[in-house]
C-alpha cells in the first residue's frame, strides 16, 4: 500500500466529498499555497491515489479505532530504580493511550484511519488532538466532554523497561453509547475495527454488536489485567477476529491463570476459539509471541533491538498487524511484521515513531529474517 503524507491524506479526504475542487480552492481550504497543493496533486496521481481530472479518489480501505487517548508522562531513571525514594531521571511526555497509539501507528503506515475516543476540553486534550490529527488520523469522532483528559504515569528503569505504570482514564471512563450515536455508521462502514479495553463495557458491547451486524472484523486489545477481566464476559455471543493479550491478560480473559508455556497457552486459546474468537495472539515480551489461528499455533520471534523505552511496542505491533491484514496479508505474516514494528518502536523514546513507515518495516523485516 502506497504511503501518503498527512497533507496528501487531507487532500484526498477533501476530494472524496468535493471532487471538483481545483488546486487553488484546495489550498484555500487547507490554509496552504496553490503551488504546494499542485505538487501534492501530482504526487497523488503518481501514487495512484487519485485519477484523471476532477480528481476521482480511489476507494481506500478504512480502519476505525475505538479506544483510550491519554497523555503519557514517562520517567526513565538514570541508574537502577530505587523504590520508596526519589530517583534522578529524565522525564518526557508523549501522546498515548493504547487505541490512540494504534490509530497513530496505522496512519503513519499510510492507512486511512479514524479514531473514536474521549478527551477533555483542556491543554492535554488539545495537544493530543492536534498531534493525532497531524499524524494523519481523522479525529472528527473524538468526543470533547466535561471530564479531564486522562493521563498515564510510567516509571522506566535505566534499561528502558517498565517498573510501574498508573493510569487515570477520566474522560474515557465517562464515554457513553449516546455520545457515540454517529459513530455507529463509521463502525459499520469500516474494513477493520480495533477496540481497546479502556472503553467502558457497555460501549464495547454496543460496538461489538454493531460490527457483528455488518460483518466487520474486530481486533480487541485487552490493555491490562484489570481491563481484561471486564472484557471477558463480552466475548460470548459475538465474533471477534483477534485478541492480543499478554500471558496475564490471557488468564483474565480465560477466567483462570495460564502458565507461560506453549501447551497451556494453546489450551487457553482453544477455549477462546470455542467462544467465537478466531485468533489469539499472545505477547511474550522479548521472547516474541504465539499466534493461535483457529487452533493452528505459530511461534513468532521478536527482533533484536537496542531498548530505549518499551512503551508503545505492543501498540506498534498491533498497528502493523491490522495494516497488513487490511491489505490482505495472512495473520501469521501480519504478526511477523508486527514484531519488526515493535523492535523499531522500543528503540525510540516516543510511543509511536514519527518515521514509522510501511516500506521501512518490510525492508527491516527482510534484513532481520534468520
Ligand atoms: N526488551 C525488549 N527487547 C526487544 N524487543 C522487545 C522488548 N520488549 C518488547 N519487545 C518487542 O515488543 C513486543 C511487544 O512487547 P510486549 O511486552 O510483549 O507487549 P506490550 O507492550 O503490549 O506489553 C514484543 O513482542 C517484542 O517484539
Ligand atoms: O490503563 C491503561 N494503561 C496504559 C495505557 C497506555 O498504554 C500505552 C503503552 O502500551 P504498550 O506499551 O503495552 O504498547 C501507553 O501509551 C499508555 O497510555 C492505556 O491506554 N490504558
Amino acid at each position: 500500500m502506497t504511503t501518503l503524507t498527512p497533507r496528501e491524506r487531507q487532500i484526498v479526504e477533501l476530494l472524496r466529498t468535493q471532487p471538483l475542487l481545483d488546486a487553488q480552492a484546495i489550498a484555500d481550504r487547507l490554509g496552504s499555497t496553490r503551488a504546494s497543493v499542485a505538487m501534492a496533486l501530482s504526487s497523488l496521481t503518481r501514487k495512484g491515489a487519485i485519477a484523471g481530472r476532477g480528481y476521482i479518489v480511489r476507494d481506500e480501505p478504512h480502519v476505525v479505532v475505538l479506544g483510550g487517548a491519554v497523555m503519557d508522562i514517562k520517567a526513565r531513571t538514570v541508574a537502577a530504580a530505587g523504590l520508596h525514594t526519589s530517583n534522578p531521571a529524565t522525564i518526557h511526555t508523549s501522546p498515548g493511550g493504547v487505541g490512540r497509539n494504534i490509530a497513530e501507528g496505522l496512519a503513519r503506515l499510510g492507512r486511512r484511519t479514524s479514531l473514536i475516543a474521549a478527551v477533555g476540553d483542556d491543554v492535554f486534550g488539545r495537544e493530543l488532538l492536534a498531534h493525532t490529527a497531524d499524524a494523519g488520523v481523522y479525529v472528527d469522532h473524538v468526543v470533547r466532554g466535561p471530564l479531564a483528559t486522562g493521563t498515564y504515569l510510567a516509571t522506566l528503569d535505566h534499561s528502558g523497561e517498565l517498573v510501574i505504570g498508573a493510569s487515570d482514564m477520566r474522560a474515557t471512563d465517562g464515554l457513553t453509547v449516546e455520545q457515540l450515536g454517529r459513530g455507529r455508521d463509521v463502525l459499520a462502514r469500516a474494513d477493520f475495527v480495533v477496540i481497546d479495553g479502556n472503553i467502558p463495557a457497555d460501549v464495547v458491547r454496543w460496538a461489538l454488536q454493531t460490527c457483528a451486524q455488518h460483518d466487520v472484523p474486530v481486533l480487541l486489545d485487552p490493555v491490562s489485567v484489570a481491563k481484561s477481566a471486564r472484557l471477558a464476559p463480552l466475548l460470548d455471543g459475538v465474533p471477534v477476529d483477534t485478541v492480543t493479550p499478554n500471558i496475564a491478560e490471557l488468564g483474565a480473559l480465560a477466567g483462570a491463570p495460564v502458565a507461560d508455556n506453549r501447551p497451556a497457552i494453546t489450551r487457553a486459546a482453544a477455549a477462546l476459539h470455542e467462544r467465537g474468537v478466531r485468533r489469539v495472539w499472545v505477547r511474550r515480551g522479548k521472547r516474541g509471541s504465539l499466534l493461535s489461528d483457529e487452533g493452528t499455533v505459530v511461534a513468532l520471534a521478536s527482533r533484536p533491538a537496542d531498548v530505549v523505552d518499551v512503551t508503545g511496542a505492543g501498540d506498534a505491533m498491533t498497528a502493523a498487524y491490522v495494516d497488513a491484514r487490511t491489505g490482505g496479508d495472512t495473520p501469521a505474516d501480519a504478526a511477523d511484521l508486527g514484531h519488526v514494528a515493535a523492535a523499531l518502536t522500543v528503540a525510540h523514546p516516543d510511543n509511536v515513531r514519527p518515521d514509522l513507515d510501511a516500506a521501512a518495516i518490510r525492508t527491516a523485516r527482510t534484513e532481520t529474517l534468520s
